[in-house]
């Protein structure tokens, strides 16, 4: 039996730097945050010194440790043997790649097996559903106050378990005729959000499927372009007689906020957003559309017109039952700040522009 709720005190746990165990299909590992521990922490939870560090295959890359893995796939776990001089300033320095042109690594350091890779690949999705730096301390056998199972995470992000919660009438700028829709799961933090334009007309709806940006939505930065496509979307929407945004937090791609802008801060130093992802150790894009999907369905519009340049949106929803019948383009013009984002979602990430 899987308990969702071991995985928000895990989620808890970790931002405060609290050691965890996790129990996956070939072993048990006892993991501590790298990013939000400290020496004191450490020597508490690793008194003889010798636990290794997990770090994601593609920082692993970044720290030119590749040779020695067999899987290249950048979210696949990869520990680093424990050495004398891997203490926890070294252990940040290879958790946090924001240092890395200014900060010589010590070393040498080597890639050691993982055994226990069920464990090692939840781990470092705990981090990204955290919000923390995917690397932690390691021992195996997985002992700690808190211990939770692999299928504890796959329940705390299980879509089908997404309900509506209420909703009422919400005229906005540019649709005055709307309605908002509030969805929200036990367990995730975030609720979802449709805005319902228009009346129904007999034809699917022209759907747009927005993924949460403060930074563009909020404050309108010009490093992306989710402002604008959030106001054309609902432009768009209204100017074809009904249809619906769905506005999900899944922000940064799903790596959330903070390590969003840690993204932002290895662009300041020449990295394009994909690279930048990776130096990180994160998937290029972490986002899983099955929520959109069930939300559709709870909303009854199993057939759709999609507004997007993103195949992958078209594919998962698809996938999980959405009879997407067009893709409708949704390309905005560039701004200096964004047009090498634009051009690497094109050129990198697939998009049809
Ligand atoms: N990790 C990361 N996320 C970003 C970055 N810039 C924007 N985002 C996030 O990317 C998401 C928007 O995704 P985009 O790739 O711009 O567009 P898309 O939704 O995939 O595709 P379209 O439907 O064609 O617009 C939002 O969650 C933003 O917060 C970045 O540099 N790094
Ligand atoms: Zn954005």
């Amino acid at each position: 039996m899987s308990d969702a709720r071991q995985t928000a005190l895990a989620i808890d746990a970790l931002r405060r730097g609290w050691p965890v165990a996790l129990t996956g299909a070939d072993g048990a590992l006892a993991l501590l945050p790298i990013e939000t521990a400290d020496p004191v922490r450490l020597a508490a939870f690793d008194p003889a010194g010798s636990a290794a560090v997990l770090l994601s295959a593609g920082r692993a890359l970044t720290l030119k440790l590749a040779n020695q893995l067999a899987a290249a796939v950048p979210d696949s776990p990869v520990l680093v043997e424990r050495a004398p001089w891997l203490d926890f300033a070294a252990a940040t320095a290879l958790a946090d790649p924001q240092l890395d042109l200014q900060t010589p690594l010590k070393g040498p350091f080597r890639a050691i097996p993982l055994a226990e890779t069920d464990a090692g690949a939840a781990a470092l999705r705990l981090a990204r559903i955290g919000g923390v730096l995917p690397a932690f301390f390691v021992l195996p056998g997985g002992r700690a106050d808190l211990t939770l199972s692999v299928g504890d995470i796959g329940a705390h992000e299980d879509a089908e378990r997404l309900a509506i919660a209420t909703r009422a009438r919400l005229p906005v700028h540019g649709a005055e005729d709307a309605e908002i829709v509030a969805f929200r799961t036990p367990e995730m933090p975030g609720e979802h959000i449709a805005l319902l334009i228009g009346a129904p007309n007999g034809r699917p709806p022209l759907v747009r499927l927005h993924s949460e940006c403060l930074t563009g939505d909020v404050l309108g930065s010009l490093k992306c372009d989710c402002g604008p496509q959030l106001d054309a979307a609902i432009a768009a929407i209204q100017a074809s007689g009904w249809g619906i945004l769905l506005y999900l937090r899944q922000e940064g791609r799903g790596i959330g906020l903070i390590n969003k802008l840690r993204a932002y801060a290895l662009q300041d130093q020449g990295f394009d957003t994909v690279d930048a992802n990776t130096r990180l150790g994160f998937a290029v894009d972490s986002r899983n559309f099955r929520v959109a999907a069930r939300m559709l369905m709870l909303l009854a519009q199993p057939r759709v017109r999609l507004l997007t340049n993103n195949p992958e949106k078209v594919a998962q929803l698809a996938a999980a039952g959405i009879d997407v019948v067009e893709r409708v383009p949704h390309f905005l013009p560039a701004n200096p700040h964004n047009e090498r984002y634009l051009a690497t979602k094109r050129d990198r990430t697939g998009h049809q522009l």
